[in-house]
């Protein structure tokens, strides 16, 4: 349940606005993640430390708070940003990486709920385990599938008054009341490390550009769909297709943006 002008309205318009985006993500995800936004016309800030998040927010259009290696310095730095976003009135996005893993994780992330994120960005065992843990899901299943987290997946959104935007080789965004599907992609992009948290990213940043934040995530999902598609057929393997999928974004057409949300 996406237009397909929709997503290529918020294509345009990251490249039109280049909205700055706070991303305090984990060290794998650095790199990959700011380069991504730089490829699809944002422009990253990864800045942190709690004595400056705050302050940045207020620049920023957007936060993305990743806990994929949290210690407790990163996480003062995440709610202090988060919450001058809340209090802005900024979109913010939640990456819960491994939140089931460990009862840090499963406290970081539910600190951060208690904030109130315009996106929960996550992989099936991710939201199953935040849906499950609110008691808006079924049981945790370490290797989910996107489609059987579905419904999970819905009562969380509707929990949560958020937006859940879950990754797989179906992706399925919900508001809790519109629900749209995302097909396509490669077989190989999860063997790209930190694809998701780069997702998250780009979630933020259209977020940033368009107030639906439903709309604006699943548009993101769909445009890095479309670049991973146009790399796909070059890529030799995980390692090119990484780097060239950063090439497709760059000079990503609307065509393709829209070929993939109307299938
Ligand atoms: N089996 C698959 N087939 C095609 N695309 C996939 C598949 N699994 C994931 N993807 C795509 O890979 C990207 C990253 O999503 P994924 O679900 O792997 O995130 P993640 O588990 O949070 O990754 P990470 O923690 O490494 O950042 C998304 O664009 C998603 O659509
Ligand atoms: C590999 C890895 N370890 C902690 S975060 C991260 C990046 C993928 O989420
Ligand atoms: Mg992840």
């Amino acid at each position: 349940m996406l237009d397909p002008r929709t997503a290529v309205h918020v294509h345009d318009q990251l490249r039109a606005t280049g909205p700055l985006v706070q991303v305090i993500t984990n060290y794998v995800s650095m790199d990959i993640a700011a380069n991504l936004l730089n490829a699809a016309g944002a422009s990253p800030a990864m800045v942190h430390d709690a004595r400056e998040a705050g302050e940045f927010a207020g620049i920023a259009q957007a936060v993305v708070a990743n806990i994929g290696t949290l210690s407790p310095p990163w996480v003062e730095g995440m709610l202090a940003a988060v919450e001058a976003a809340g209090a802005a009135g900024k979109p913010w996005v939640l990456d819960p990486v491994a939140v089931g893993a460990t009862a840090y994780r499963r406290e970081t992330a539910a600190a951060l709920i208690e904030r109130r994120p315009t996106v929960i960005r996550g992989n099936a065992s991710e939201i199953l385990s935040i849906a499950t843990s609110t008691g808006a899901g079924r049981g945790v299943d370490a290797d989910a599938d996107t489609a059987d987290v579905r419904t999970d997946a819905e009562s969380l959104a509707s929990k949560l008054e958020t937006v859940v935007a879950m990754t797989g080789a179906v992706d399925i965004v919900t508001d809790g009341t519109r629900t749209a599907e995302i097909r396509g992609g490669d077989a190989r992009a999860p063997m790209i490390t930190a694809l998701g948290c780069s997702a998250s990213a780009l979630v933020g940043a259209a977020c940033a550009v368009h107030d639906d934040a439903f709309e604006a995530s699943a548009s993101a999902l769909a445009i890095l769909t479309a670049a991973i598609e146009q790399a796909a057929p070059h890529a030799e393997g995980p390692g090119s297709l990484r780097w060239r999928l950063l090439d497709a974004l760059s000079t990503l057409s609307s065509d393709a943006v829209a070929e993939v949300v109307a299938r």
